[in-house]
């Protein structure tokens, strides 16, 4: 007693002296507390017997791997040799699942879906930038949000939305017509006369009815935020792992403290130029929905041709505030925001690659074009265009071979047990296998998006190759047991499948089909490279070249306008 009062009595009177002597023991803990995370915990886990590979390094598992190739390539190679469920380790013992077994994903994405909630510190970002939108929400409140943004993707929207996404694809025709018949240069996008950059220039504006201006490669104050926010021009770095602990520490610390309350008065440009951005995001926003719903009530009878006027004339608008709208309409725009014109440059590179197969599509949209016009109409309308046999099999071969999001983290929120439909060798005993993981509450899963659609058991061995006649060809049908549109994970599957995919796939093929039709593209030269890295989502670098940011430049030349090829 006395020895504690004394103790007590030192601190008080010493309390320099007292943190000092604190610092190492805390120190210690930590480090036997990581100690037993990295050296035992492994021993006692209840992912122990699923396989994978051995980790590289004992602080940082398998990080390594995942840094050096390019993003969804090491989860492919380790599904490939280990089967549909795998383990590997991160930073400091941290163990993760990657998912690509039928079962496996239907029990996560769509029988479980709320058991298994996007992690915290994902969350915490999107509800900073973003607002408590769709793509926060978990739960209940999911649900209830979801049921009212359906109603603003029904058919007969999507229908009049496509008359939209002509206009765009146009304007963005238009746009290259004239560069290309001035022989245009910008040191940034062109490289020489032939050279369009497809990234740049094909930034949709996501069907808001509010022009990002992308089309004329200016870019209004949303536009702005936008990129510097999602979309830095700087290529994304290799770090050496040890660099991300380090980050990890640092985030740990800033998620921690209002740094974005204090960004002004610290000396970091980076902090400030976010700061001003979600600024200017949230203006901007509120000053669209404000706009849009003035009009909306002047022209109730008008046919809408875009999503937030639409998602304004549905019963949302009755149940959801402005604030609400307004977070609805930054989710949608994030969530939006260049995955199509990202899908629209690689389809484009793979066009340069195999010119046959854009001949091809362009005869068939030729052919479609003619028979509209003979009606009368300049365009197609939204059931010729889905009708177009060899355009959806391009749109499904582009976004299975390049989804956006290579994959996706989930946390599990309770002990769970998932199935598997094809058993894998258990890692304990390799005379057994198992057909059933056990799960504690916490533990970080990946859905491998990209390892699932490369899955060579399923899409063969060109599984890695652009063919879009593998969506064609009856003797050789695809059958895949993963749920979501085609059979692919790219839009994910279940209650949290993107809720846009049927907006994004109409808008796709709106765009290319117009493309195609007016202009042949060709690599810039012959030995270039391009190089895909991840920033939010994974887009294409040139290398040698990457101090440019994201591009995708490509030789374009208009299409003769008699070409004959035979579909
Ligand atoms: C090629 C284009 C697109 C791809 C590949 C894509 C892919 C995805 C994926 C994989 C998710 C699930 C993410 C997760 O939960 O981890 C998602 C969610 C979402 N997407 Fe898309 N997306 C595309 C375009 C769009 C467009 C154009 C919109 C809006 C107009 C949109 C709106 C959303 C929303 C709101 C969510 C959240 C859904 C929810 O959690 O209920 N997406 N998208």
């Amino acid at each position: 007693m006395d020895a504690a009062a004394s103790l007590a009595r030192f601190a008080l009177e010493h309390p320099l002296r007292t943190a000092l002597l604190a610092l190492p023991a805390f120190l210690l803990g930590l480090l036997v507390k990581n100690a037993y995370k990295v050296f035992l915990a492994p021993h006692f886990s209840s992912l122990r017997s699923v396989p994978g590979p051995p980790p590289d390094h004992p602080l940082w598992g398998n990080l390594q791997s995942l840094i050096d190739e390019e993003p969804g390539k090491a989860h492919a190679r380790w599904t490939e040799e280990f089967g549909g469920a795998v383990r590997y380790r991160g930073l400091l013992g941290g163990e993760r699942l990657i998912l690509t077994d039928p079962a496996a994903l239907n029990h996560v994405l769509t029988s479980h879906t709320y058991d298994y909630a996007k992690p915290d510190d994902v969350r915490g970002d999107l509800a900073m930038v973003l607002g408590k939108g769709l793509v926060f929400a978990e739960g209940e409140t999911h649900r209830r949000q979801r049921r009212l943004m359906n109603s603003a993707f029904a058919p007969s929207n999507l229908k009049a939305m496509t008359v939209g996404f002509f206009e765009h694809a146009h304007q963005l025709r238009d746009i290259w017509k004239g560069m290309v018949e001035a022989g245009q240069v910008d040191s940034k996008a062109w490289k020489n006369d032939e050279a369009a950059d497809a990234y740049q220039a094909g930034k949709p504006d996501a069907g808001f009815g509010y022009n990002f201006q992308a089309l004329s490669l200016k870019s209004d104050a949303l536009a702005q935020a936008f990129a510097s926010l999602f979309s830095p021009r700087d290529a994304p770095g290799k770090p050496h792992p040890s660099r991300l602990l380090v980050n990890n520490v640092i985030g740990a610390c800033l998620h921690a403290l209002p740094i974005l309350k204090l960004a002004e008065y610290l000396p970091d440009e980076r902090l400030k130029s976010i700061k001003q951005a979600l600024n200017t995001l949230e203006v901007e926003s509120r000053k669209i929905v404000q706009a849009k719903m003035e009009k909306a009530d002047q022209e109730d009878a008008l046919p809408k041709k875009d999503l937030l006027s639409i998602l304004l004339s549905t019963k949302a608008k009755d149940t959801m505030s402005p604030e609400e709208v307004r977070g609805q309409l930054t989710t949608f725009l994030f969530a939006g925001h260049e995955t199509i014109s990202n899908s629209l440059s690689w389809v484009l590179w793979e066009f340069a690659c195999h010119p046959d197969k854009q001949a091809r599509l362009r005869a068939e949209v030729r052919a479609a074009r003619k028979l509209a016009q003979r009606d009368g109409r300049d365009e197609l309308n939204s059931d010729e265009l889905s009708g177009l046999e060899y355009l959806d099999a391009v749109t499904r071969e582009i976004l299975r071979l390049e989804p956006p999001l290579s994959s996706t983290p989930r946390v599990a929120q309770k002990n769970d047990v998932i199935p598997l439909s094809v058993p894998v060798k258990s890692a304990t005993d390799p005379s057994q296998t198992i057909d059933h993981i056990v799960v504690r509450k916490g533990q970080s899963i990946s859905i491998g998006v990209y390892a699932a659609n490369r899955d060579k058991s399923i899409f063969g061995d060109d599984a890695d190759d652009f063919r879009p006649e593998r969506w064609l060809d009856d003797d050789n049908k695809i059958e895949t047991k993963v749920g979501g549109w085609s059979g692919l994970m790219t839009f994910l599957a279940g209650p949290r499948a993107c809720i846009g995919y049927k907006f994004a796939l109409l808008e796709f093929k709106a765009v290319l089909s117009v493309l195609v039709d007016s202009f042949e593209f060709d690599r810039r030269d012959a030995d270039i490279q391009i190089e895909h890295r991840a920033q939010v989502i994974t887009r294409p670098f040139v290398v040698n070249e990457m101090e440019l940011g994201t591009r995708m430049p490509l030789k374009i030349r208009l299409a003769k306008a008699d070409e004959t090829d035979e579909v």
